[in-house]
């Protein structure tokens, strides 16, 4: 059957041109097309949405109205994007579902957030998620003189606007993040990172706001999933020969296990770690009766995937410790329970954005059993940056600045006081809500975080500037550029080892799905991030481990 509707590129472009060849606004253009496609007229209700208020200036925008901020003060675009315009008409009308034909081929239980997928909007549009990309003005970012583009790029939606700091998203990514925000609990706006990329039903690189209720998956199976950062005292990177560097890598890889190993015995001071974890933390009964000795035995152990150890050193040649890893089997398992509890709860999907009311048995148990699993991942990585400690005193005689580190979550939701533009009364509002940063690091003033890019281009130390904006929060890393099953078909062996070289480290090619093409540009991702954060390291990588 014909549909009488035009292909998505083919739409784009025409409302692009009838919005310059009049002068309209393309959102109007927008408006003004559908209507005409659907042979409904002019006044149709579809027509009579009222956008939300602008969290930048206060105002609602219609699409005769349009401003201007500053440059590089976060932009607004009067209405929404053509392409949220469309959607959010299609979804006026017959409300399109999108059907997710995930091939998740992420092996690693705990790290499983990357999914490759083929979308369909109710057959009317059909495309790989992974390889659209779309020009910033399409995505109604405003682009300046000199190439530059003013972030955020605001998006309209039925629910709260999104901002989002990059024009580097597919439209996957897109409806996630629209579908996020017409969610009735969350509040304000959704804010995406620069590294922002499709997750398992919640988007990585999101940030929001909810009052009553929390949303399992939009935390993630890797609950409490973080950086961890120490220096090392006087070492430098000259101090170091080719045969210590070895040395080391091999040190890391016999002391810490990565991939599906754990520790064969319950490492020194394991079990009276989660001894004092199951006390001080209070969870509930569910943890009480599903921890056992395996999740002590997986107390220091990395995982696989991105997951890494990295030895690093700085802009003054500072040698730094530095790893990646999360809560590793009980946050995977943690997460996946309430995520089935919350689809019964409230009646969603599992793996999608079920909710669970924090005025709930379940919502406080959930928040207990989290805050048990954020503990877990933070001691692991403690675990973890000790037995480096360890074999770098063994192999240079160098200890660590312990009074340094910085250990930090990029997955996880906990209570912050924060300002915000209610976007249906407009009103300025300060007010403690529950932050879920979903791929994404706190970055309030003067706050330390860790921004790593990939396995060959290093990471940032950064500190925050309390943008309230972004719920105060940056990247937490480049994000991905290509799927794992993409990089593999598309980055040859020879180019993963070429774009290795120099630092110690495996190329086997089952790790090539780690290859620093696959991720996005990390020069770029900082530049996006400039109102967020400023830089106080630059890290480069000397030595690298991962699981596989
Ligand atoms: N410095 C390194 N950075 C890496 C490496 N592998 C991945 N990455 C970056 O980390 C983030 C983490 O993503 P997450 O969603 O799994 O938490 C990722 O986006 C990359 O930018 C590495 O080996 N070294
Ligand atoms: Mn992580």
């Amino acid at each position: 059957m014909s549909s009488p509707f035009l292909s998505s590129q083919e739409t784009k472009r025409s409302l692009i041109a009838d919005s310059r060849s009049y002068h309209k606004h393309p959102a109007q253009a927008a408006v003004e097309q559908f209507i005409r496609c659907l042979h409904l007229p002019t006044t149709h209700p579809i027509s009579a949405f009222p956008p939300p208020y602008c969290g930048l200036c206060h105002h609602r925008h219609y699409s005769s109205h349009n401003h201007q901020h500053r440059r590089r003060q976060p932009a607004h675009h009067g209405t929404s994007s053509i392409a949220s315009e469309r959607d959010r008409l299609l979804a006026a009308e017959d409300e399109p579902t999108t059907n997710f034909k995930t091939c998740n081929d992420d092996a690693v239980e705990d790290d499983g957030m990357e999914v490759e997928v083929e979308v369909e909007v109710a057959g009317r549009e059909e495309g790989r998620a992974m390889v659209k990309r779309e020009s910033a003005q399409e995505r109604g970012g405003r682009q300046l003189g000199d190439g530059e583009l003013e972030l955020p790029i605001v998006v309209e939606t039925r629910g709260v606007p999104v901002y989002i700091y990059t024009s580097d998203y597919d439209d996957a990514t897109y409806r996630q993040l629209v579908a996020l925000a017409e969610k009735p609990f969350v509040v304000g706006f959704v804010a995406a990172m620069p590294d922002v990329h499709l997750g398992k039903g919640a988007t990585i690189g999101s940030v929001f706001a909810t009052r009553d209720a929390i949303c399992p998956n939009a935390v993630g199976v890797d609950i409490g999933c973080g950086m961890c950062a120490v220096p090392l005292r006087g070492l430098k990177r000259s101090h170091l020969t080719d045969g210590q560097l070895a040395k080391i890598q091999k040190g890391l890889k016999m002391s810490i296990p990565t991939g599906f190993d754990s520790h064969d015995r319950e490492p020194a001071g394991a079990r009276e770690a989660t001894k004092s974890l199951m006390s001080e933390r209070e969870p509930t009964s569910w943890i009480r009766d599903t921890f056992d000795r395996r999740h002590t035995l997986q107390l220091g152990t990395l995982g696989g995937g991105n997951h890494f150890i990295e030895l690093v050193y700085d802009e003054s040649d500072n040698v730094w410790m530095l790893l990646h890893s999360g809560s590793r089997n009980i946050g995977n398992i943690t997460a996946r329970h309430y995520d089935q509890l919350a689809a019964k709860q409230t009646g969603g999907t599992k793996e999608g954005l079920s909710f669970l009311y924090l005025d709930t048995k379940e919502g406080q148990d959930y928040l207990a059993d989290m805050r048990f699993c954020q503990a877990y991942a933070f001691m692991n990585r403690s675990f973890m940056i000790k037995a480096f400690a360890r074999v770098m005193q063994e192999v240079t005689r160098k200890v660590p600045d312990w009074s340094s580190t910085v250990n930090i979550h990029h997955n996880y939701c906990t209570c912050e006081t924060c300002t915000y533009t209610d976007p249906h009364t407009g009103e300025k509002r300060t007010e403690d809500l529950y932050v879920t940063r979903k791929g994404a690091t706190s970055a309030k003033a003067g706050e330390l975080g860790i921004i790593p890019g990939s396995m060959g281009t290093g990471t940032y130390i950064v500190e925050g500037k309390g943008n309230s904006l972004s719920w105060q929060s940056c990247s937490h890393g480049a994000g991905r550029r290509m799927s794992r099953t993409a990089a593999v078909k598309h980055i040859s062996q020879r180019e993963f080892v070429q774009s290795m070289k120099g630092i110690v480290c495996d190329t086997n090619p089952k790790v090539r799905d780690e290859a620093p093409t696959a991720y996005k540009d990390l020069g770029e991702v900082m530049r996006n991030q400039a109102s967020l954060v400023q830089v106080v390291h630059r890290l480069q990588p000397l030595v690298n481990v991962k699981g596989y």
